[in-house]
Protein backbone atom coordinates (compact mmCIF):
# COMPACT_ATOMS: atom_id res chain seq x y z
CA UNK A 1 0.00 0.00 0.00
CA UNK A 2 1.37 2.68 -0.73
CA UNK A 3 -0.99 5.65 0.27
CA UNK A 4 -3.43 5.19 2.73
CA UNK A 5 -5.51 7.63 4.16
CA UNK A 6 -7.39 6.83 7.83
CA UNK A 7 -10.75 8.29 8.53
CA UNK A 8 -9.71 11.89 7.03
CA UNK A 9 -11.66 14.94 7.69
CA UNK A 10 -11.07 18.47 6.76
CA UNK A 11 -13.36 21.41 7.47
CA UNK A 12 -13.08 25.19 6.62
CA UNK A 13 -14.64 26.63 9.59
CA UNK A 14 -17.89 24.70 9.98
CA UNK A 15 -18.09 23.52 6.30
CA UNK A 16 -17.23 19.62 6.13
CA UNK A 17 -15.12 19.50 2.72
CA UNK A 18 -14.28 15.47 3.39
CA UNK A 19 -16.04 13.57 5.67
CA UNK A 20 -14.36 10.63 7.49
CA UNK A 21 -12.34 9.64 4.22
CA UNK A 22 -10.34 6.30 4.21
CA UNK A 23 -8.46 4.80 1.06
CA UNK A 24 -5.31 2.82 -0.17
CA UNK A 25 -3.91 3.36 -2.69
CA UNK A 26 -1.48 1.14 -4.13
CA UNK A 27 2.02 1.00 -5.45
CA UNK A 28 1.85 2.15 -9.49
CA UNK A 29 -1.98 2.81 -9.44
CA UNK A 30 -3.38 5.37 -11.71
CA UNK A 31 -6.25 5.99 -9.28
CA UNK A 32 -8.55 8.81 -10.47
CA UNK A 33 -11.02 11.07 -8.01
CA UNK A 34 -14.37 11.64 -9.71
CA UNK A 35 -16.60 13.92 -8.30
CA UNK A 36 -18.90 17.27 -9.69
CA UNK A 37 -18.09 20.57 -8.64
CA UNK A 38 -17.33 21.15 -5.27
CA UNK A 39 -17.24 17.67 -3.60
CA UNK A 40 -13.82 17.93 -2.25
CA UNK A 41 -11.67 16.40 -4.95
CA UNK A 42 -9.04 18.90 -4.76
CA UNK A 43 -8.93 19.34 -1.06
CA UNK A 44 -8.22 15.64 -1.11
CA UNK A 45 -5.03 16.04 -3.34
CA UNK A 46 -3.81 19.30 -1.40
CA UNK A 47 -3.69 17.07 1.75
CA UNK A 48 -1.78 14.57 0.28
CA UNK A 49 0.08 17.44 -1.17
CA UNK A 50 0.51 18.97 2.48
CA UNK A 51 -0.11 22.41 1.18
CA UNK A 52 -3.49 22.01 3.26
CA UNK A 53 -3.76 20.48 7.32
CA UNK A 54 -6.00 16.83 7.95
CA UNK A 55 -8.67 18.58 10.78
CA UNK A 56 -8.44 14.77 11.91
CA UNK A 57 -7.28 11.01 10.48
CA UNK A 58 -3.86 10.44 9.44
CA UNK A 59 -2.04 10.00 5.81
CA UNK A 60 0.47 7.54 5.54
CA UNK A 61 2.93 7.76 2.17
CA UNK A 62 5.22 4.26 2.06
CA UNK A 63 4.81 3.54 5.34
CA UNK A 64 5.44 6.65 6.90
CA UNK A 65 3.26 8.63 8.67
CA UNK A 66 3.47 11.99 6.70
CA UNK A 67 0.19 13.88 8.23
CA UNK A 68 2.33 16.35 10.14
CA UNK A 69 5.09 16.74 7.36
CA UNK A 70 5.60 20.14 5.01
CA UNK A 71 5.19 19.45 1.43
CA UNK A 72 8.95 19.12 0.39
CA UNK A 73 9.14 15.96 2.91
CA UNK A 74 7.06 14.21 0.87
CA UNK A 75 7.95 13.04 -2.56
CA UNK A 76 4.93 13.95 -4.47
CA UNK A 77 4.69 15.78 -7.69
CA UNK A 78 1.48 18.09 -8.25
CA UNK A 79 -0.23 19.50 -11.44
CA UNK A 80 -2.80 21.66 -10.94
CA UNK A 81 -4.90 23.68 -12.72
CA UNK A 82 -3.54 26.90 -12.15
CA UNK A 83 0.33 25.88 -13.61
CA UNK A 84 3.36 27.43 -11.57
CA UNK A 85 5.32 27.94 -13.89
CA UNK A 86 8.60 31.03 -13.32
CA UNK A 87 7.34 33.74 -15.73
CA UNK A 88 11.11 35.21 -16.08
CA UNK A 89 12.48 31.57 -16.43
CA UNK A 90 12.54 29.53 -19.88
CA UNK A 91 10.73 26.77 -20.18
CA UNK A 92 14.34 24.21 -19.65
CA UNK A 93 15.28 26.51 -16.96
CA UNK A 94 11.94 25.77 -15.19
CA UNK A 95 12.28 21.80 -15.80
CA UNK A 96 15.84 22.55 -14.66
CA UNK A 97 14.68 23.92 -11.36
CA UNK A 98 12.69 20.77 -10.80
CA UNK A 99 15.51 18.74 -10.94
CA UNK A 100 17.47 21.21 -8.68
CA UNK A 101 17.93 18.88 -5.42
CA UNK A 102 17.95 15.10 -6.80
CA UNK A 103 21.09 13.50 -7.21
CA UNK A 104 21.62 12.78 -10.23
CA UNK A 105 24.22 13.74 -12.67
CA UNK A 106 24.27 16.53 -14.76
CA UNK A 107 24.29 14.59 -18.16
CA UNK A 108 21.29 12.86 -16.76
CA UNK A 109 19.65 16.09 -16.26
CA UNK A 110 19.65 16.76 -19.47
CA UNK A 111 18.94 13.53 -21.00
CA UNK A 112 15.17 13.36 -18.84
CA UNK A 113 14.90 17.01 -20.03
CA UNK A 114 15.24 15.82 -24.05
CA UNK A 115 13.47 12.67 -23.22
CA UNK A 116 9.77 14.77 -21.87
CA UNK A 117 10.15 17.42 -23.41
CA UNK A 118 9.90 15.51 -26.83
CA UNK A 119 7.56 13.10 -25.36
CA UNK A 120 5.32 15.76 -24.77
CA UNK A 121 6.03 17.94 -28.06
CA UNK A 122 7.54 20.66 -26.62
CA UNK A 123 11.22 20.08 -27.05
CA UNK A 124 11.23 22.85 -29.80
CA UNK A 125 9.95 25.62 -26.88
CA UNK A 126 12.65 24.87 -24.71
CA UNK A 127 14.26 28.16 -25.11
CA UNK A 128 10.80 30.26 -25.14
CA UNK A 129 9.39 32.03 -21.55
CA UNK A 130 6.09 30.68 -20.13
CA UNK A 131 4.70 34.36 -21.68
CA UNK A 132 5.17 33.08 -25.09
CA UNK A 133 3.33 29.98 -24.90
CA UNK A 134 -0.33 28.83 -25.31
CA UNK A 135 -2.47 27.73 -22.24
CA UNK A 136 -2.29 24.39 -23.68
CA UNK A 137 1.39 24.75 -23.96
CA UNK A 138 2.10 25.86 -20.50
CA UNK A 139 0.05 23.09 -19.31
CA UNK A 140 2.51 20.39 -21.34
CA UNK A 141 4.72 22.19 -19.95
CA UNK A 142 3.57 22.30 -16.53
CA UNK A 143 3.36 18.21 -16.69
CA UNK A 144 6.61 17.65 -17.82
CA UNK A 145 8.04 19.60 -14.56
CA UNK A 146 6.26 17.34 -12.75
CA UNK A 147 7.11 14.30 -14.78
CA UNK A 148 10.99 15.36 -14.99
CA UNK A 149 11.15 14.35 -11.41
CA UNK A 150 10.16 11.05 -11.20
CA UNK A 151 8.55 11.44 -7.99
CA UNK A 152 6.81 8.34 -5.87
CA UNK A 153 3.97 10.05 -6.00
CA UNK A 154 2.04 12.48 -8.66
CA UNK A 155 -1.02 14.80 -7.77
CA UNK A 156 -2.79 15.76 -10.77
CA UNK A 157 -5.94 17.96 -11.03
CA UNK A 158 -7.59 18.23 -13.91
CA UNK A 159 -4.04 18.63 -15.87
CA UNK A 160 -6.07 18.83 -19.17
CA UNK A 161 -8.61 21.26 -19.22
CA UNK A 162 -6.74 23.85 -21.29
CA UNK A 163 -6.05 21.59 -23.89
CA UNK A 164 -8.18 20.93 -27.30
CA UNK A 165 -9.83 17.15 -27.36
CA UNK A 166 -6.66 15.59 -29.79
CA UNK A 167 -4.30 17.22 -27.44
CA UNK A 168 -6.51 16.05 -24.27
CA UNK A 169 -6.34 12.53 -25.90
CA UNK A 170 -2.51 12.14 -26.88
CA UNK A 171 -1.45 13.86 -23.93
CA UNK A 172 -3.37 11.21 -21.24
CA UNK A 173 -2.10 8.60 -23.41
CA UNK A 174 1.26 10.22 -22.50
CA UNK A 175 0.61 10.52 -18.92
CA UNK A 176 -0.28 7.11 -18.72
CA UNK A 177 2.51 5.98 -20.74
CA UNK A 178 5.53 7.43 -18.70
CA UNK A 179 3.45 7.17 -15.42
CA UNK A 180 3.39 2.87 -16.09
CA UNK A 181 7.48 3.22 -17.20
CA UNK A 182 8.43 4.80 -14.51
CA UNK A 183 5.96 2.91 -11.83
CA UNK A 184 4.75 6.94 -10.74
CA UNK A 185 1.38 6.44 -8.07
CA UNK A 186 -0.69 8.79 -9.37
CA UNK A 187 -3.84 10.60 -7.90
CA UNK A 188 -5.75 12.30 -10.70
CA UNK A 189 -8.48 14.37 -10.40
CA UNK A 190 -11.28 15.03 -12.94
CA UNK A 191 -14.69 15.57 -13.62
CA UNK A 192 -14.92 14.03 -16.79
CA UNK A 193 -16.57 10.31 -16.45
CA UNK A 194 -15.40 9.20 -20.14
CA UNK A 195 -11.78 10.50 -18.71
CA UNK A 196 -12.04 8.54 -15.73
CA UNK A 197 -13.51 4.95 -17.25
CA UNK A 198 -11.05 5.32 -19.96
CA UNK A 199 -7.66 5.50 -18.05
CA UNK A 200 -8.04 4.94 -14.43
CA UNK A 201 -6.95 1.61 -12.44
CA UNK A 202 -9.69 2.30 -10.24
CA UNK A 203 -12.24 5.01 -9.67
CA UNK A 204 -12.70 6.31 -6.51
CA UNK A 205 -16.34 8.64 -6.92
CA UNK A 206 -16.74 11.05 -4.06
CA UNK A 207 -19.73 13.54 -3.63
CA UNK A 208 -20.14 15.69 -0.72
CA UNK A 209 -17.09 15.22 0.82
CA UNK A 210 -17.89 11.34 0.82
CA UNK A 211 -16.55 8.43 -0.55
CA UNK A 212 -19.43 6.43 -2.25
CA UNK A 213 -17.78 3.96 -3.89
CA UNK A 214 -14.40 2.89 -5.16
CA UNK A 215 -13.27 0.48 -7.96
CA UNK A 216 -12.14 -0.82 -11.64
CA UNK A 217 -13.86 1.27 -14.07
CA UNK A 218 -15.70 -1.89 -15.50
CA UNK A 219 -16.58 -2.59 -11.82
CA UNK A 220 -18.57 0.84 -11.26
CA UNK A 221 -19.50 1.25 -14.54
CA UNK A 222 -21.62 -1.99 -14.93
CA UNK A 223 -22.45 -1.90 -10.74
CA UNK A 224 -22.93 1.58 -9.42
CA UNK A 225 -23.34 1.68 -5.80
CA UNK A 226 -26.38 4.56 -5.97
CA UNK A 227 -27.92 7.00 -8.22
CA UNK A 228 -25.42 9.69 -7.40
CA UNK A 229 -22.56 7.20 -8.68
CA UNK A 230 -24.65 6.02 -11.83
CA UNK A 231 -25.44 9.91 -12.74
CA UNK A 232 -22.00 10.70 -12.79
CA UNK A 233 -20.10 7.71 -14.07
CA UNK A 234 -22.86 5.94 -16.44
CA UNK A 235 -25.43 6.93 -19.38
CA UNK A 236 -27.86 6.32 -17.21
CA UNK A 237 -31.41 8.33 -16.95
CA UNK A 238 -33.94 7.92 -14.57
CA UNK A 239 -37.57 6.55 -14.47
CA UNK A 240 -39.29 7.24 -11.04
CA UNK A 241 -41.99 4.69 -9.81
CA UNK A 242 -43.61 3.48 -6.93
CA UNK A 243 -40.97 4.91 -4.43
CA UNK A 244 -38.30 3.35 -6.44
CA UNK A 245 -35.40 4.27 -9.41
CA UNK A 246 -35.37 2.26 -12.41
CA UNK A 247 -31.95 3.54 -14.15
CA UNK A 248 -31.66 2.69 -17.68
CA UNK A 249 -28.89 3.38 -20.46
CA UNK A 250 -29.82 4.37 -23.68
CA UNK A 251 -28.33 1.42 -25.37
CA UNK A 252 -31.15 -0.63 -23.44
CA UNK A 253 -34.09 1.45 -24.49
CA UNK A 254 -36.08 -0.13 -27.43
CA UNK A 255 -38.17 2.53 -29.41
CA UNK A 256 -40.73 1.38 -31.49
CA UNK A 257 -43.28 -0.54 -29.41
CA UNK A 258 -43.68 -1.74 -25.84
CA UNK A 259 -45.31 -1.41 -22.16
CA UNK A 260 -44.12 2.35 -22.25
CA UNK A 261 -44.95 5.54 -24.04
CA UNK A 262 -43.87 9.01 -23.59
CA UNK A 263 -43.02 12.15 -25.56
CA UNK A 264 -39.51 13.28 -28.04
CA UNK A 265 -38.22 16.74 -26.75
CA UNK A 266 -35.31 16.28 -28.77
CA UNK A 267 -33.09 14.68 -31.38
CA UNK A 268 -29.30 14.95 -31.09
CA UNK A 269 -26.98 14.02 -33.73
CA UNK A 270 -24.23 12.09 -32.60
CA UNK A 271 -22.20 10.56 -35.17
CA UNK A 272 -23.05 7.09 -35.46
CA UNK A 273 -26.42 7.37 -33.93
CA UNK A 274 -29.05 9.88 -32.83
CA UNK A 275 -29.45 10.76 -28.86
CA UNK A 276 -33.38 10.32 -28.41
CA UNK A 277 -34.59 12.52 -25.40
CA UNK A 278 -38.14 10.98 -23.95
CA UNK A 279 -40.22 12.45 -21.81
CA UNK A 280 -42.31 9.92 -19.80
CA UNK A 281 -44.53 11.25 -17.29
CA UNK A 282 -41.65 13.75 -16.36
CA UNK A 283 -39.00 11.75 -16.35
CA UNK A 284 -36.73 12.19 -18.89
CA UNK A 285 -35.59 9.11 -20.67
CA UNK A 286 -32.36 8.65 -23.52
CA UNK A 287 -32.31 6.03 -26.06
CA UNK A 288 -30.67 5.48 -29.33
CA UNK A 289 -31.93 5.62 -32.65
CA UNK A 290 -30.47 5.14 -36.16
CA UNK A 291 -32.82 7.97 -37.25
CA UNK A 292 -33.98 11.51 -35.75
CA UNK A 293 -37.03 11.54 -34.21
CA UNK A 294 -39.62 14.80 -34.90
CA UNK A 295 -39.95 16.88 -31.57
CA UNK A 296 -43.48 15.73 -30.01
CA UNK A 297 -43.94 12.99 -31.88
CA UNK A 298 -45.59 9.76 -28.81
CA UNK A 299 -43.18 6.87 -28.84
CA UNK A 300 -43.27 3.40 -27.47
CA UNK A 301 -40.31 2.44 -25.72
CA UNK A 302 -39.06 -0.65 -23.74
CA UNK A 303 -36.53 -1.86 -21.94
CA UNK A 304 -34.36 -4.73 -22.26
CA UNK A 305 -31.67 -4.22 -19.55
CA UNK A 306 -32.13 -1.76 -16.38
CA UNK A 307 -31.00 -1.64 -12.50
CA UNK A 308 -33.33 -0.91 -9.77
CA UNK A 309 -32.52 1.75 -7.46
CA UNK A 310 -34.32 1.58 -3.54
CA UNK A 311 -32.81 5.04 -2.33
CA UNK A 312 -30.70 7.67 -3.60
N1 LIG B 1 -9.83 27.38 1.67
C1 LIG B 1 -11.15 27.13 1.70
N2 LIG B 1 -11.95 27.80 2.56
C2 LIG B 1 -13.26 27.54 2.63
N3 LIG B 1 -13.90 26.63 1.88
C3 LIG B 1 -13.17 25.93 1.00
C4 LIG B 1 -11.75 26.14 0.88
N4 LIG B 1 -11.30 25.30 -0.06
C5 LIG B 1 -12.37 24.59 -0.51
N5 LIG B 1 -13.47 24.97 0.13
C6 LIG B 1 -14.83 24.40 -0.06
O1 LIG B 1 -14.76 22.99 0.05
C7 LIG B 1 -15.56 22.35 -0.94
C8 LIG B 1 -14.71 21.40 -1.76
O2 LIG B 1 -13.83 22.15 -2.56
P1 LIG B 1 -12.84 21.48 -3.59
O3 LIG B 1 -12.05 22.56 -4.23
O4 LIG B 1 -12.10 20.40 -2.92
O5 LIG B 1 -13.89 20.86 -4.63
P2 LIG B 1 -13.61 20.18 -6.03
O6 LIG B 1 -14.34 18.88 -6.01
O7 LIG B 1 -12.16 20.13 -6.34
O8 LIG B 1 -14.34 21.18 -7.02
P3 LIG B 1 -13.97 21.66 -8.54
O9 LIG B 1 -14.22 20.45 -9.43
O10 LIG B 1 -14.97 22.74 -8.79
O11 LIG B 1 -12.55 22.11 -8.56
C9 LIG B 1 -16.19 23.47 -1.75
O12 LIG B 1 -17.50 23.65 -1.29
C10 LIG B 1 -15.34 24.67 -1.46
O13 LIG B 1 -16.09 25.85 -1.52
Amino acid sequence: MLITLKNVTKLFGNFKALDNVSLEIEKGEFFIILGRSGSGKTTLLRLIAGLEKVTSGRIIIDNEDVTDLPPSKRDVGMVFQNYALYPNKTVHENMAIALENIKISKSEKENRIVEISKELDIYNLLDKYPGQLSGGQQQRVAIAKALVRRPKVMLMDEPLSNLDVQLRYSARKLIKKIQREFNITTLYVTHDSNEALAIADRICVIDKGKVLQVGKPEEIYSSPSNITVASLLTSMSFIRVDGKTIGVRPEDVILGEGQYEGTVTNSEFWGSYYLIYIDYNGNEIRAMSKNRIKEGSKIKFELTNYKVFNHD
